[in-house]
């Protein structure tokens, strides 16, 4: 076996890594900079020793310091923004508060807007619970290459000894998730702008090359959309960008990557990475976990050019088969090699959706930690499995060894399969999936809850003040005894229910204090399934969750919402909604097993809901929210899948609802997401009520929904929740009469556009006043009207 390297860059990588820092140090800088304790230079060193660390870890761990292996993907807040600073792509609307160049003070104008100016738009970031800020392109927007920030980054890390590669996101990708700014003309696409920002990017590799940077990577995931498919059909896109870049004079060598599918046609796997080597791209990537492999026959010649096989998957956290693994990459290796070209191993994204280190975590079940890989799990692992493919099999025996054995514990272990649930999965019948027609239900509801018309409600969460949080941080740490939560827990519900009734809502929740997250909570609730202490993710900006882990078969032992949900009943005689997350959202948040369809893990967890929901509804809790707003962030990138995961995310929630008794109304609750595309998934629901954001998009969607028919209740969002700013009642007046053209007055629920976990109270209590007011009002105008 030859102990020469795989190719002469590098023989590992990984396309980007966790940047928020082991202990989340950069979001306590960040939010120390905002609240104004500390300076921007402050910030700046904050943020270096935390990259320093991470590429000294990654050094460590056997990635090669010296050789372009480190990934270079610094962002404060997120890489589409650090792009759009990079390419100075100010949107015409900051003009006047933001001169020519967008430094780090600039970039968080845009990323959190200011007293005259929203914030960009947050959206989710391909199939991911990660969120970027959407760039604002019109026709006159500037494209300036601005490397100041990329050049001095990768300065400040050679000197210590690390040669990182700048990580940008790539121009086709870039423009793809643009949109048009407000003002543009009718029909016009960021994509109109390509050859001017294409210039940027060259003026960017010109500056970076002059620095003495080697190697620059531009990501390019939008190829996998169907869009990006679409752009990359023929080829001629792809191949005019990027052999306009790979010429620009004394530019680095270029590594192009394309994470979360297949680039371009899927039938053809591998035809951009032929295209992008034939443009003298020197590095290409291809994802081997959710894309497929490419063929050899389109691969082209690769002239020498590097494959990085993303083998190791970033989107999960279970560990590498590494036999299996290894296998693929030997047969792809020969085709590689063939083609003319040198393999490398890789994942399959960026590293930034998992957490850092399973040694981190002291609060896993025992059986867990040895089935698992972090950020730094996987490193190893693609380190290993170069290893093995340099070396051969008996140079990583050990680590074979302790996979293979690994997998077969967990293959055996006990919760893996349990008969008990395995059993009620397997006597489902079709009618599990069916209520009562919506008619009747609709008369019996009506008759059981006596609500007036354009009923007003909330979508569950209540500000989480710092009270709240410290309460739950003193149960954790023991601080505070299990009767004192309790006494707390009671205490804040109590508040929460008379809050409501002073301001005249119709239909009260609990206010949801006693839950750190809307999946975490319910995870750590639920058998089967390990929520970790440590294991946070970056979602947007500094904020970061922590996916549990789905291990095993799910099930749940006791009732665990219902003692808080009864005892907010208990306290008034208004209907009292009870507040759970659906199927779909809590599987979307977490990491689930790889060893069975997501189908199966959604039935499972639809049945411990429905045994929350009998339990709820046992307790005298009429109205149950089942809240899915990750129905539309799952929807596959591509159109082929998504009819069939449609299928199924719709019948986890009609399995986890349809044990409701005709009389008890089931709302669901959709957000963070443009349902327009899946209006026939959210009818096909069968809910009685269907809360929905709409406020930004001014009651858009009911358009979408009225056009299709939706004939049950609809709550479209009055306000936005993401912001401190208090709506007038006038404003919230005109969205109702907006609602009203589309919608009947039977049919309109009066809601805020989501939870009101991240506001304070102060612009709360005003909100829901104009909100009761308006609603107030619309009753009476519909009153007159008859
Ligand atoms: C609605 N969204 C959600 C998504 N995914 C989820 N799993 N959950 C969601 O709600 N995806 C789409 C959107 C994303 N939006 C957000 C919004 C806000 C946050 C956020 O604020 N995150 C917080 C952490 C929240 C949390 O878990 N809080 C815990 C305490 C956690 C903590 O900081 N513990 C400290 C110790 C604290 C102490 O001892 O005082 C620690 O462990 O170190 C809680 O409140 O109990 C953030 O700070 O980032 C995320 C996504
Ligand atoms: N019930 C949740 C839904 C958020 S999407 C809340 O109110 O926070
Ligand atoms: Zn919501």
């Amino acid at each position: 076996m030859t102990q020469q390297p795989l190719n002469p860059d590098f023989d590992a990588t990984v396309l980007g890594y966790p940047r928020i820092g082991a202990d989340r140090e950069l979001k306590k800088a960040l939010e120390a900079h905002w609240a104004g304790k500390i300076s921007l230079d402050e910030l700046h060193a904050a943020a270096g020793q935390v990259q320093l660390a991470d590429l000294t870890r990654l050094a460590g761990l056997g990635l090669d310091a010296a050789g372009g292996a480190l990934p270079g993907d610094v962002a404060y807040y997120d890489q589409v923004l650090e792009t759009t600073a990079a390419l100075s792509a100010v949107p015409s609307r900051f003009s006047g508060v933001i001169g020519e160049r967008i430094g780090t003070a600039e970039a968080f104008v845009l990323a959190r807007g200011d007293e005259a100016n929203a914030p960009l738009e947050l959206t989710k970031w391909f199939d991911t619970n990660y969120h970027y800020l959407v760039p604002e392109i019109g026709p006159g927007t500037a494209f300036v290459a601005d490397p100041e920030r990329l050049v001095a980054n990768h300065a400040a890390h050679a000197a210590a000894g690390f040669e990182l590669r700048p990580t940008l996101v790539g121009p086709l990708t870039y423009l793809l998730l643009a949109k048009a700014e407000d003002g543009a003309p009718e029909g016009f696409s960021p994509l109109e702008r390509l050859d001017d920002a294409v210039a940027a990017y060259a003026s960017l590799l010109a500056a970076l090359g002059a620095a003495g940077v080697k190697l620059v990577q531009l990501d390019e995931p939008g190829l996998v959309t169907e869009e990006g498919a679409k752009l990359a059909a023929d080829g001629s896109t792809v191949t005019r960008v990027y052999s306009a870049l790979a010429a620009v004079q004394s530019a680095p060598r270029l590594f192009v990557t394309s994470g979360y599918g297949t680039a371009g046609d899927p039938a053809r796997p591998g035809h951009v990475q032929g295209e992008l080597a034939r443009a003298g791209v020197a590095v290409v990537h291809a994802d081997l976990v959710r894309g497929a492999a490419p063929a050899a026959a389109h691969l082209g010649e690769l002239n020498g050019a590097t494959l990085v096989a993303g083998v190791v998957n970033s989107r999960n956290i279970w560990r590498n088969r590494l036999g299996e693994s290894l296998a693929a990459l030997r047969t792809l290796q020969a085709e590689v090699t063939e083609a003319g070209g040198a393999l490398a191993v890789g994942t399959a994204t960026s590293l930034q959706h998992v957490p850092h280190t399973v040694a981190a975590e002291t609060a896993l079940p025992e059986h867990l930690p040895a089935w698992l890989a972090f950020a730094d799990e996987k490193v190893a692992e693609v380190v290993t499995l170069a290893k093995g493919l340099r070396e051969g099999d008996a140079a990583i025996a050990a680590e074979l060894a302790a996979d293979a054995e690994a997998h077969a514990a967990r293959a055996a272990f006990a919760g893996t399969s349990v008969a008990a649930v395995r059993e009620r999965l397997a006597a489902l019948t079709p009618e599990d999936l069916e209520r009562a027609d919506a008619e009747e239900r609709r008369a019996a509801q009506a008759a059981a809850l006596g609500l007036p018309p354009l009923p007003t409600t909330t979508i569950g969460s209540f500000p989480q003040t710092a009270e709240v949080r410290k309460a739950r941080a003193g149960a954790r740490s023991g601080a505070l005894s299990e009767a004192e939560y309790e006494a707390f827990l009671k205490a804040e519900i109590e508040r929460v229910v008379r809050f409501q009734e002073e301001l005249g809502l119709d239909v009260l929740v609990h206010g949801e204090a006693e839950r750190n997250d809307m999946v975490q909570y319910f995870a750590e609730n639920f058998d089967g399934y390990a929520p970790t202490t440590r294991g946070w993710v970056q979602s947007y900006g500094s904020r970061s969750t922590r996916p549990a882990i789905l291990w095993g078969d799910v099930s749940r032992p006791r009732a665990f919402t219902v003692p808080w949900i009864s005892y907010a009943a208990s306290l008034t005689e208004k209907p009292l909604k009870g507040m759970l997350t659906g199927p779909v959202t809590i599987l979307a948040w977490s990491f689930v097993r790889d060893d069975q369809p997501l189908e199966v893990s959604a039935q499972q967890v639809a049945l411990a809901l429905r045994d929350e929901i009998e339990d709820l509804q046992a307790a005298g809790i009429g109205i149950i929210q089942v809240d899915e707003p990750a129905l539309r962030e799952l929807l596959p990138l591509r159109a082929e899948a998504q009819p069939d995961y449609l299928r199924w995310s719709v019948d986890s929630f009609r399995l986890a609802t349809a044990g409701a008794d005709t009389a008890t109304q089931i709302h669901t609750h959709l957000c963070y997401s443009e349902f327009g595309e899946v209006v026939g998934a959210i009818d096909a629901l069968d809910a009685d009520v269907t809360s929905i954001e709409a406020a930004r998009s001014r009651m858009e969607v009911t358009g979408d929904l009225a056009e299709f028919g939706f004939s049950r209740g609809i709550g479209p969002g009055v306000y936005d929740i993401h912001s401190p700013r208090v709506p007038s009642t006038e404003e919230i007046d005109e969205l109702l009469a907006e609602a009203l053209k589309r919608l009947t007055p039977e049919q309109l629920w009066v809601n805020p556009d989501c939870g009101l976990k991240t506001r304070a109270y102060p612009e709360t209590e005003a909100s829901l006043r104009h909100l009761v007011e308006a609603a107030a009002k619309a009753r009476a105008a519909i009153a007159a009207s008859v």
